[in-house]
């Protein structure tokens, strides 16, 4: 197949305009007068996916040549965001495609309009995903990105006075144009069935699989920025087999019986589990999971095996990362297939199972630690329910060798929980990964010290910490390009846009009267593009999903204070301040719904109220997603973080916010501690309790009545929630809070509330406030998820860059 020579796409405008054309007459079978809005948007996406297509093709030949040792990253959700905007940037088509497009009669703002949001994730965990694939590409890491391509994304929000309410979410019901589907690739999957010994083997078995389905797979680019490779996201979606389809039935009249099989195998990709925080042992979930993770290892293992014979060199090519405990029936799929199908000794399988996956944990919450009864993995996946036993059964050997005695360890620490019976996920991920890691300082040091502990006395040396980042690429260059253009002018060059480091430079210009005020210009310009309010009032950020750890409920007790404050005393010159929420509730989270209820409330009630309305404005957009988030951060002055400490593992949004120069007001939690320790604590407003004395607070015992009466705008604030004032689920809050108030919203009132004084302080001296904001930026260089990456590459998955040449 050598010496086939491939055209080289042209860099001119003319030649981009020539392949544009031909797209549209070719691919798309319209011609330029009659060419729609939507021909033209699929026309410049196939014809910048092309120019990243001829990238992609040198990165794979590269690592062809080099054999590298591969990363694997296995994720249940990935928050790609709107492909289009980043695949000119990255391609460097942005200026010859908008002069392209204008001769079609349309503007890029146009077509961008038009680009899809793949919404295969939930929130923090899935946009990390996505964030870190994108840095594996910009730091020339060979790697893929493994995912399940639902049909349905994270549902539709609408918000009205009711709350909020789902919509089904078919993003790509008319099609995607950024993804390449790849059949020749597709898998087999089986479910259920039962297991055959092997004459003469004590370990090998045979399954014989209930139920098969295919896996089939496509990939979508993902380009580095500044650099050749493009590496790739491979979705698997769930297909019937040919036999699935029972012709008998069907002609026999029973069409719907004929497809069912059909209909079931499908439905296993067909939507994404909508929760964040609670699993809900769905067996729907548990197959979604196992699809996942059987596609991805038999792919992973069909790579290795064009490169590489036998099987010592596995662990040295391929590492994989589970991204939470979504895929670590993985680490007992690589067992099954190197045991049963390759026929490996048990104790060699396992040298090379452990030494290949590392896992990250991304929460705290014990209700977010997935467990799955006994009794379902028996029936749905009976050979690796075997293998769980040998595996664990093996790990308790250890313990016990090493705790002579301790039954009670035993029994905390095995993989098999007790009455009733589960399978502890965590514990498989860790007794399974040579590495595992918490996503900020103060969650890996909780985790060595409360969830994982007996784990961290075991195996100190397997614990680690790699705090998150995010792309400044999305986050700063795409979403705020005024402030990245003055960035860039301001440090004389704009490389820091793949070292974000580089912003240290800009804590010179804090000083620098005139860079202010352009600063402040832009911050005002972005707030005016966003529309949320008066763009001279503060505007107060909170953006994340719906939870009550995560204490939205505060926020909504300060806006009822500053309203009752207000009408107290209308004279009194205040702050303008327009409160802005965004964000989804799992659907079936009600406690966390009526919240989102009470605030659509309070906003209806301040909007007509001619004596509040002129200060306090609070707006709540629907559908929070990546590319709303990229609409509202540049126009943020105030940061919410204002989560119990010790429950945030790291949080995100706190990071792209800080670098988009807005100050953070929030807890010692997670991240916020990083931020805070990086930008100065004069330039963090920070209050509230602690992890430690959150922790204390609860067993010391935590009556939240005492503070109702010990505290009158509280108890004024409860009391008109209370009242039914702002409706029954202002009513639910309020005695939810007034009872138990499990994340001790009660107890940090005050303090916030004395916090919020100090940010209306500073806010009043512009000039302070607006050096507050360039240091906060200047500083968070840290946060690049090209550190984050930089971080994985040196301590746990040991890989090397692979350089990938230029098309000369
Ligand atoms: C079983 C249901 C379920 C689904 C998703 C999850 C995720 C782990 C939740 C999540 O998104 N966690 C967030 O991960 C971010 C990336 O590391 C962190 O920044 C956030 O603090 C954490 O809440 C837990 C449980």
């Amino acid at each position: 197949r050598q010496g086939i020579g491939l055209r080289k796409l042209g860099k001119t405008a003319e030649e981009f305009q020539q392949d544009l054309l031909s797209n549209l007459y070719y691919r798309r079978g319209t011609t330029v007068e009659s060419a729609s809005a939507r021909d033209a948007y699929e026309t410049l996406s196939q014809t910048v996916r092309d120019r990243l297509a001829e990238r992609r093709a040198r990165t794979a030949a590269a690592h062809y040549a080099s054999n590298p040792r591969w990363v694997y990253y296995l994720s249940a959700e990935y928050l790609l965001g709107a492909q289009l905007e980043q695949n000119l940037l990255y391609s460097g088509t942005g200026e010859i495609a908008a002069e392209a497009v204008k001769a079609l009669g349309f503007s890029i703002e146009d077509l961008e309009d038009l680009d899809i949001e793949p919404g295969l994730g939930n929130g923090g965990l899935g946009r990390l995903a996505a964030c870190l694939v994108d840095s594996m590409a910009t730091r020339d890491i060979p790697a893929v990105g493994y995912g399940i391509r639902y049909d349905l994304g994270i549902f539709r929000q609408i918000i009205t006075e009711n709350g909020q309410t789902e919509l089904p979410d078919d993003w790509a019901f008319q099609g995607n144009p950024w993804e390449f589907p790849a059949p020749d690739d597709r898998q087999t999957v089986g479910f259920y069935g039962h297991t055959e010994p092997v004459p003469g083997s004590q370990t090998r078995k045979v399954w014989v699989p209930g139920e098969i389905v295919l896996g089939e797979p496509s990939h979508m680019l993902v380009p580095g920025y500044g650099t050749e490779t493009v590496n790739i996201v491979r979705l698997w979606s769930a297909k019937a087999s040919e036999a699935s389809f029972d012709l008998s039935r069907f002609s026999a009249g029973q069409y719907a019986e004929a497809v069912q099989e059909a209909v079931r195998a499908e439905n296993i990709s067909k939507v994404l589990y909508p929760d964040d925080s609670t699993e809900l042992g769905r067996e729907l979930r548990l197959k979604q999971q196992y699809f996942l993770v059987s596609c991805s290892l038999r792919d992973i293992i069909r790579r290795f095996r064009l490169r590489n014979e036998g099987w010592d060199g596995f662990a040295e090519k391929t590492v994989i990362q589970l991204n939470d405990t979504h895929p670590t029936i993985a680490i007992a799929e690589l067992m099954r297939l190197l045991v049963d199908e390759y026929e490996l000794e048990w104790d060699r399988a396992w040298e090379i199972t452990r030494k290949t996956f590392a896992y990250t944990c991304h929460t705290l919450l014990p209700e977010a630690l997935e467990t799955w009864p006994v009794h379902l993995f028996e029936r749905l996946l009976p050979r690796h329910l075997e293998i769980i036993y040998l595996i664990n059964m093996l790990f308790l050997r250890e313990v016990e060798a090493r705790f002579p005695g301790d039954d009670d360890r035993l029994r905390r620490m095995s993989i098999i929980g007790e009455e009733p019976r589960m399978v502890r996920m965590a514990h498989l991920a860790v007794v399974g990964t040579e590495a595992v890691n918490g996503v900020a300082e103060l969650h890996s040091k909780l985790l060595r010290e409360t969830v994982l502990d007996d784990f961290a006395e075991l195996w100190p040396a397997k614990f680690q910490n790699v705090t998150n980042g995010i792309s400044p690429r999305r986050f700063v260059r795409i979403a705020n390009p005024r402030l990245s253009d003055l960035i860039t002018e301001g440090l004389g060059t704009d490389t820091w846009i793949r070292d974000l480091e580089r912003l240290e430079g800009l804590e010179r210009l804090a000083d620098d009267a005139s860079f202010r005020e352009r600063w402040q210009a832009i911050k005002r310009a972005n707030k005016v593009d966003l529309a949320a309010g008066d763009p001279d009032s503060l505007t107060d950020v909170m953006i994340k999903r719906f939870h009550e750890y995560k204490r939205q409920q505060l926020k909504v007790l300060h806006v009822i204070t500053l309203y009752h404050r207000i009408r107290q005393d209308p004279g009194r010159d205040r702050v303008p301040r327009t409160v802005l929420f965004a964000g989804k509730a799992a659907p079936a989270y009600h406690a966390a719904k009526d919240i989102i209820r009470l605030i659509a409330t309070v906003a209806a009630t301040i909007e007509k109220d001619p004596v509040v309305s002129p200060y306090l404005k609070v707006v709540f957009p629907s559908n929070y997603n990546v590319t709303l988030a990229e609409k509202i951060i540049p126009a943020a002055d105030l940061s919410e973080q204002i989560s119990l400490a010790g429950k945030e593992a790291s949080g995100t949004g706190n990071m792209k916010l800080a670098l988009n120069g807005a100050i953070t007001i929030g807890t010692m939690d997670g991240a916020n501690i990083e931020i805070r320790a990086r930008v100065g604590e004069e330039n963090f407003f920070l209050f509230g309790l602690d992890a430690y004395e959150a922790a204390n607070a609860r067993i010391n015992g935590y009556f939240p009545h005492r503070y109702y009466e010990h505290d009158p705008e509280l108890r004024a604030a409860l009391d008109a929630l209370g009242s039914g004032a702002f409706g029954e689920s202002g009513q639910r809050v309020a005695s939810s809070l007034m009872s138990w108030d499990e994340y001790l919203t009660l107890a940090d009132f005050r303090s916030y509330l004395d916090c919020q004084e100090q940010v209306e302080q500073a806010w009043h001296d512009r000039e302070r406030w607006t050096r507050m904001s360039i240091l906060n930026t200047a500083h968070c260089g840290f946060f690049s998820s090209d550190r984050t990456i930089a971080d994985y590459a040196a301590r746990i998955w040991r890989v090397a860059p692979v350089p990938v040449p230029h098309d000369d």
